[in-house]
């Protein structure tokens, strides 16, 4: 089990925030390469992005590069620096069918194969971000066992549903979330809920985290570093939560001893779904 409940957007372009970015702990970084960077900037960032993989700064906190589409013409090339750097993950933008995500796959295949790294090792993440994206979010997210998570993108999916993001319930991203995060579970992936753009908007980040995590999320897109530490505290488990959680693990543990198939605790049945609930509430904790 890993966790994953913050992943932090950086522009492929800034030297900056690239050289630095540990310093925040997120579970995972996202080096961008898509819509953060200009056409200008393309070739400068997957340099600075190549660098920083080689350079190791990231240890412990999970890499994704989120390339171009594979409707332009810089995503060869950026799938290859990413593979050749390193990366642990790629997050494949405006992701529509399992046509786009084979078309990667294939092309990551070869460049493992070509620069010696075993087979497989290069995941992938699937963006969604548009109405055709949602309807084919199950075949997308059960296409590979390559493919990790997938995450919706609300700033493009609204515009392709021609609408724009309300506050309070959000009933625009309603089916979408829905969607997409059935469609995690059901392939026995991650789910990553929207970024927030407002960076200054605590109360309403916190909202929207409420509504991620209570639906059943890992976690979120991030943009900003002030996220990261508010998202975390959402996240963690209450004491009582983890007492209970620790009891479960120690019951679970004494019927195993005791060869014992099911066990109570407090006159509630222990069985599997408990005891991974369980583990989930531990790992979670631990990492508060
Ligand atoms: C928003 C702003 C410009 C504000 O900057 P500001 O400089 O005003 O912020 P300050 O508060 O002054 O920063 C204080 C200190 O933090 C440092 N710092 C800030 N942000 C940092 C960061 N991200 N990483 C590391 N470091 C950071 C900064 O360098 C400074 O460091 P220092 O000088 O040392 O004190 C900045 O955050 C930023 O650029 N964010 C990322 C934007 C981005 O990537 N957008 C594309 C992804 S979304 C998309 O594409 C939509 C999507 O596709 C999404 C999907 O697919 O899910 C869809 O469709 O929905
Ligand atoms: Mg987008």
């Amino acid at each position: 089990m890993r966790l994953r409940r913050s992943m932090m957007f950086i522009p492929g372009d800034s030297a900056g925030m690239l050289s630095n970015s540990y310093i925040y702990r997120p579970d995972s970084v996202m080096f961008d390469l898509e819509d953060a960077v200009s056409l200008a900037e393309k070739d400068t960032a997957r340099l600075l992005v190549f660098n920083t993989l080689k350079a190791n700064l990231y240890g412990g906190i999970e890499t994704v590069v989120r390339i171009n589409g594979v409707e332009t013409p810089f995503w060869e090339d950026d799938l290859d620096m990413a593979v050749r750097g390193g990366v642990e993950v790629i997050r494949l933008p405006k992701t529509e069918s399992v046509a786009d995500v084979k078309e990667i796959e294939n092309r990551i295949e070869n460049i493992e194969k070509s620069c010696g790294r075993p087979i497989g090792d290069t995941k992938i993440m699937a963006a969604i971000e548009s109405a055709c994206g949602v309807v084919n979010a199950v075949s997308i997210a059960s296409c590979t066992p390559r493919m990790i998570a997938i995450a919706l993108a609300g700033f493009d999916y609204l515009v392709d549903m021609q609408t724009s993001r309300s506050s309070g319930s959000e009933p625009e991203l309603f089916y979408a979330r829905a969607a997409v995060l059935h469609a995690a579970r059901a392939a026995k992936i991650d789910a990553f809920d929207v970024a927030y753009g407002n960076v200054n908007d605590e109360e309403g980040f916190l909202r929207e985290v409420a509504i991620a995590k209570n639906l059943g999320f890992n976690g979120k897109s991030l943009i900003h570093p002030r996220q990261i530490e508010l998202l975390h505290k959402a996240y963690a488990p209450t004491t009582g939560e983890v007492d209970h959680a620790r009891k479960v693990i120690q019951a679970a543990k004494d019927a195993e001893e005791k060869n014992l198939g099911v066990v109570s605790l407090d006159g509630k049945m222990i069985d599997p779904p408990v005891i991974h609930e369980a583990q989930r509430v531990i790992l979670l904790s631990d990492h508060s």
